[in-house]
């Protein structure tokens, strides 16, 4: 017999919702996985997140346990997934995309335009934070950390009047009914893989790469090899305020990007897209747009202060 896959995970719910979506997706391909569960520093790290924090704490762990062959297939959530690649390590697959957006939750379901002047928003991420004071500088954003459940309850508790969280996380955690008002691409742009699920073997694993890759989705491929490679030629990582969203519409590959200060006092917004056919054309797509954006100082722009 043929021994399952193990499938390492994060004990987050929303972790163990994605490795177990993972499961699902191999049995209706007739491949059988269990899951090793593990703790990652991220979860328990409750400090707040800032430049001087490594980057890859979601990821690391789970990485570690395919290299030390507790576990043969890792399940990401793709922009968590640092953008430098590891030999030993295969991005196997890039299962279709859930939606892309974030959204702003609150007990009033308030609208960007809605939210009270000086209203406290929380979140830990700088792209969110940035776009949200680009639109409304007189807003208070605040560092706000731990998994979702632990975000709604201090939302709760009344330490913030809103927080902001990715759409695709809240549908997957099933909370259809979380009073919420979901951003427009226009105003919001997400982080490069949001909404993705990133899907690694160890380099080598043939037989775990031949089961994994079936689930790869080639439109959602092409959209985040896009994001990732403008971030990565920003040398931005997961924590800067850059934010890319790829679509392949029809024939053509599309491609958004906003890059601002962290006050969100500057932001260059570039889009562009490309004939899907060409060769390599979602690493063309995002070189020209990088290009653009060195010209136009993103580099100095998002160095963190
Ligand atoms: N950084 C944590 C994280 N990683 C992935 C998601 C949500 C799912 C996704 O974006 O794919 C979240 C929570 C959030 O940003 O609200």
């Amino acid at each position: 017999m043929i021994p399952a896959l193990r499938i390492a995970t994060r004990q987050s719910p929303l972790a163990l919702w994605q490795a177990k979506h993972v499961a699902a997706l191999l049995m209706e391909n007739g491949i059988e996985s269990v899951l090793v569960p593990l703790v990652s520093s991220g979860d328990v790290d409750m400090t707040p997140i800032d430049g001087t924090r490594q980057v890859g704490v979601f990821t690391k762990r789970i990485q570690r346990a395919l290299l030390d062959d507790e576990a043969d297939v890792a399940v990401h959530s793709l922009k968590d997934l640092p953008t430098e690649p590891d030999d030993r390590l295969k991005l196997a697959a890039v299962p279709t995309r859930e939606t892309v957006v974030d959204s702003l939750v609150s007990k009033e379901a308030w609208s960007l335009a809605d939210l009270p002047p000086q209203a406290r928003v929380g979140t830990g991420s700088r792209r969110r934070a940035a776009q949200l004071l680009s639109l409304r500088p007189d807003l208070n954003v605040m560092s706000i950390r731990g998994n979702v459940q632990t975000r709604l309850a201090k939302l709760d508790d009344g330490e913030f009047d809103a927080i902001m969280l990715a759409e695709a996380g809240i549908l997957r955690l099933e909370m259809h009914d979380l009073s919420r008002y979901t951003f427009s691409l226009d105003e919001m742009l997400p982080a490069p893989g949001q909404g993705a699920l990133g899907i690694e073997v160890r380099a080598g694993d043939t037989r775990s790469f031949d089961a994994v890759n079936q689930l790869d989705h080639m439109p959602t491929r092409m959209a985040v090899t896009a994001e990732r490679r403008l971030l990565s030629a920003l040398h931005g990582g997961c924590l800067a305020p850059i934010a890319a969203h790829a679509i392949l519409e029809d024939t053509q590959l599309k491609l958004a990007t906003v890059v601002l200060t962290q006050q969100g006092d500057r932001r260059l917004d570039n889009s562009d897209s490309v004939d899907a056919g060409t060769d390599n054309a979602a690493e063309h797509l995002a070189d020209s747009i990088s290009r653009l954006l060195i010209d136009q100082g993103a580099i100095e722009m998002i160095r963190p202060d």
